[in-house]
């Protein structure tokens, strides 16, 4: 790839595996999920996600898709239970979506693409930050989480409302006091599996987490998630949309769900 990796046709997810052969590899991401093959594991303990609003830090566009960054210095935003072991720090969440309300998430199920799917990153404290962890089998936990067409969600209106501030790559801006628990379904029924960033460098290093029940977001507010511009300022612009992953392989990994 003579440029940076990016989701158009001479740079998208097929060819990403020029210059990052590990998108071949056995434990990709995203995934089809079928529910009829994951089997319930019910030694799986329910999701305890803790958010304090005050480590919410800035919005960023940073040219593949926009991201709420947060304090990670302290255990203040955590993950725990769930599939994982210990304690992983909450480091960002972004999303994912399509050109029109018929794709744009990054898992599916049964073949259905929803409009949307955020994603909560997270990394294992056990290891000394998020950049060291990356690059561990154990090192990440995404909390994937599906957006379908419905209400007007208040909470992700507050994120659209940021966005005349990072319309193009590059673009930062302070964002505070943001509770990403609002950003979470009532119900926190997931499947979960071994995989990987599924952006480059598609490190495997993420146990992923995909809620089942999926949150609400209106069609106007999708269109104004296509608003936001791959590109940087002064540069044609081009529309940030299509910013996903198709499904890879499963490579005979189990699929798991912490419900029947
Ligand atoms: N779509 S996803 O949820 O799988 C996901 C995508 C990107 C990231 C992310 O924060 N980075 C990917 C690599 N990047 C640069 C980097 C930094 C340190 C070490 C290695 C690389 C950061 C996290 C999760
Ligand atoms: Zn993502």
């Amino acid at each position: 790839m003579s440029h940076a990796w990016g989701y158009a046709a001479d740079n998208g997810p097929e060819k990403w595996c020029d210059n990052f052969p590990i998108a071949n590899g056995p434990r990709q991401s995203p995934i089809d999920i079928l529910p009829g093959d994951a089997s319930f594991d019910g030694g799986l303990k329910p999701l305890s996600l803790k958010y304090d609003p005050s480590t919410c830090l800035d919005i960023l566009n940073n040219g593949h898709s926009f991201q709420v960054t947060f304090v990670d210095d302290a255990d203040s935003s955590t993950l725990t239970n769930g599939p994982i072991t210990g304690t992983y720090r909450l480091k960002q969440f972004h999303f994912h979506w399509g050109a029109s309300d018929d794709k744009g998430s990054e898992h599916t199920v049964s073949g259905t693409k929803y409009p949307a799917e955020l994603h909560l990153v997270h990394w294992n404290t056990k290891y000394p930050s998020f950049g060291d962890a990356a690059s561990k089998p154990d090192g990440l936990a995404v909390v994937g989480v599906f957006l379908k067409i419905g209400d007007k969600n208040d909470s992700l209106q507050k994120l659209l409302d940021a966005f005349s501030g990072i319309k193009t790559k590059g673009k930062q801006t302070t964002f505070s006091g943001f509770d990403p628990a609002t950003l979470l379904p009532g119900c926190l029924d997931y499947w979960t599996y071994d995989g990987s960033l599924t952006t480059p460098p598609l490190l495997e290093s993420v146990t992923w987490i995909v809620c089942k029940e999926p949150i609400s977001v209106s069609s106007d507010q999708m269109a104004k998630f296509r608003s936001l511009l791959f590109s940087a300022e002064g540069e044609a612009e081009c529309c940030m949309v299509d910013n996903y992953r198709p499904p890879q392989p499963l490579k005979g990994r189990p699929v798991r769900s912490s419900f029947k």
